[in-house]
């Protein structure tokens, strides 16, 4: 039951969170651009084709005026006097009329011609979108809305206000938009949140006038009866019912019938449910948790020109934010123009979907991502800079992973290492002994890194990079690593990821007697 103004919630959706273009547009914000960029298109094309068209019918509203007023004039000529045909000029008008006059028709008719042209321009932009948004891409928007909904504590109306985060952006969602969040939640399974909005969407019903709000209504209502029906709330949808056939008491029931006959069971996956929720969301809205002693009673913050020659001019900016594990934030590694470059080498390449283990897609990463190797000077020189802050050996270090989230993209929490047993691709360099995280963009608002089972948030800056070790110095893997990308609010979050593995560096991070270091 995708409807018209399904597909144009979706476009929408551009606006509030991105040539040839294909795959997933709702986790990548370019790729939201471009379809935004089509909407105009289409607009334009389908304005001008109207404009041409009402010209059209002018033109031919005018032509059949003024020959409805000769044959008038001639027929009236011809009822005072029969042989009025017979006079040369009379009849060579008629002929002139019949010959020339009806002919401009054909050229009046081009109308067919416009028809044509429009369908074109609809195609070459159809091709140039390989694949068109799609009802999963809707989902997927969809379930982005709700995922900001659920990490920042935002009602279906702060969102449709443009409410986010206690700042106000001008987005604004119309009844019909909530409607369709609402039967979209519905069709995933997502019945709680399904019911917010669709109250939401009547409700701001309420404040449209017209004569179509009963038929209107008459919609929400049906979704309504159905998710109370699905929540267990009989006696609400019992009454939503009712007040369902006092407007209409044919239609409702048939098309309620013939969605119970087709019902099968669905289980939303719920994700509040994991043991880190509470404590990743509270993270992620920048709250500490109270409940933790933090190894870090207060961020400890230094300026180090002893690490490397380096920064024997231009001192390394050092924030501690977490010992043991250690987690440590260095600012201003790259500047404005070195990301710039960075980004520019990235936007050559093709993005893709980014997977989690295993190459998986899920909903636990919603972002875009390149990889990037170390062919440029800019990159060359982003490894050494790497290798002289974390005192690794960066001979075995993987490519960078270039990352983008759009709005309501995130990564859950997750660990970076892979553990045994490590897939061949790790056999000889070893599991990732570190992670170093470089923000390449600031974020408007949220997308903040957390650990959640360390009391620890990092809002992004641009140019500063985190670095952690995911392994004890006995190599074994260390938990508390667990750490995740927070959904993002407003703007576009990009990182770039060097994982660094454990080869080599048993001199540059030697262990010591305790395996449980
Ligand atoms: O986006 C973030 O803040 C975290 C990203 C991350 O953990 C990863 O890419 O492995
Ligand atoms: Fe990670």
């Amino acid at each position: 039951m995708l409807s018209q103004s399904c597909i144009y919630l979706c476009l929408l959706l551009s606006g509030f969170f991105g040539i040839l273009v294909s795959g997933e547009f709702y986790s990548s914000i370019e790729k939201m651009e471009i379809l935004g960029e089509m909407e105009e298109t289409l607009v334009e094309a389908t304005r001008s084709y109207l404009v041409q068209q009402q010209q059209q019918l002018q033109l031919l509203s005018s032509f059949v005026d003024h020959i409805r007023r000769e044959h008038a004039s001639a027929s009236e000529m011809h009822e005072q006097n029969e042989e009025y045909l017979e006079q040369p000029l009379q009849a060579f008008r008629l002929i002139k009329r019949l010959v020339l006059d009806w002919k401009d028709l054909n050229h009046l008719l081009a109308m067919n011609e416009l028809k044509a042209n429009y369908r074109n321009t609809l195609d070459e932009m159809a091709k140039e979108v390989e694949v068109l948004p799609n009802l999963e891409e809707l989902q997927g928007a969809i379930k982005g809305l709700v995922r900001l909904q659920s990490v920042y504590n935002l009602t279906a109306s702060d969102l449709a206000d443009g409410n986010l985060n206690g700042k106000k952006t001008d987005s604004a969602l119309n009844w019909r938009d909530c409607f369709e969040i609402g039967v979209q939640l519905y069709e995933m399974a997502e019945y709680k949140r399904a019911l917010e909005w669709l109250v939401l969407a009547d409700k701001l019903l309420d404040e449209v006038q017209g004569d179509d709000t009963l038929k209107m209504a008459t919609e929400v209502y049906e979704y309504l009866a159905l998710t109370y029906i699905e929540l267990g709330e009989k006696d609400t949808a019992q009454e939503t019912l009712t007040k369902l056939l006092t407007w209409n008491s044919a239609r409702p029931t048939q098309n309620i019938q013939a969605h119970l006959d087709h019902r099968m069971p669905k289980c939303p996956i719920k994700k509040e449910d994991s043991e880190y929720f509470s404590d990743y969301v509270r993270l992620c809205q920048g709250k500490r948790l109270p409940e933790i002693k933090t190894n870090q009673s207060s961020p400890r913050c230094y300026l180090d020109s002893n690490r490397h020659a380096y920064f024997k001019l231009s001192p390394l900016k050092v924030e501690q934010v977490n010992l043991d594990p250690d987690i440590n934030i260095y600012y201003g590694v790259l500047n404005d123009n070195q990301i710039k470059s960075i980004l520019r080498l990235s936007d050559e390449l093709d993005s893709f979907r980014s997977t989690h283990r295993k190459y998986v897609i899920s909903d636990m990463r919603i972002s875009q991502q390149v990889w990037l190797n170390y062919s440029s000077p800019i990159m060359r020189t982003y490894r050494q800079l790497v290798g002289a802050i974390s005192g690794f050996n960066m001979t075995n270090v993987e490519i960078m992973q270039l990352a983008n989230y759009g709005i309501g993209g995130h990564y859950e929490p997750h660990i970076d290492y892979m553990g045994s047993p490590l897939p061949p691709y790790y056999a000889k360099r070893g599991d990732r002994i570190s992670t170093s995280m470089i923000y390449l963009s600031d974020v408007q608002q949220g997308g903040y890194t957390v650990f959640p089972t360390q009391n620890v948030f990092v809002k992004p800056v641009k140019g500063s990079m985190i670095l952690w070790y995911n392994q004890l110095r006995s190599l074994n893997p260390d938990h508390r690593t667990l750490h995740a990308g927070c959904a993002v609010i407003e703007g576009i979050k990009r990182i770039g990821n060097i994982w660094i593995h454990s080869s080599y560096q048993e001199f540059r991070r030697p262990c010591t007697l305790n395996s449980e270091e």
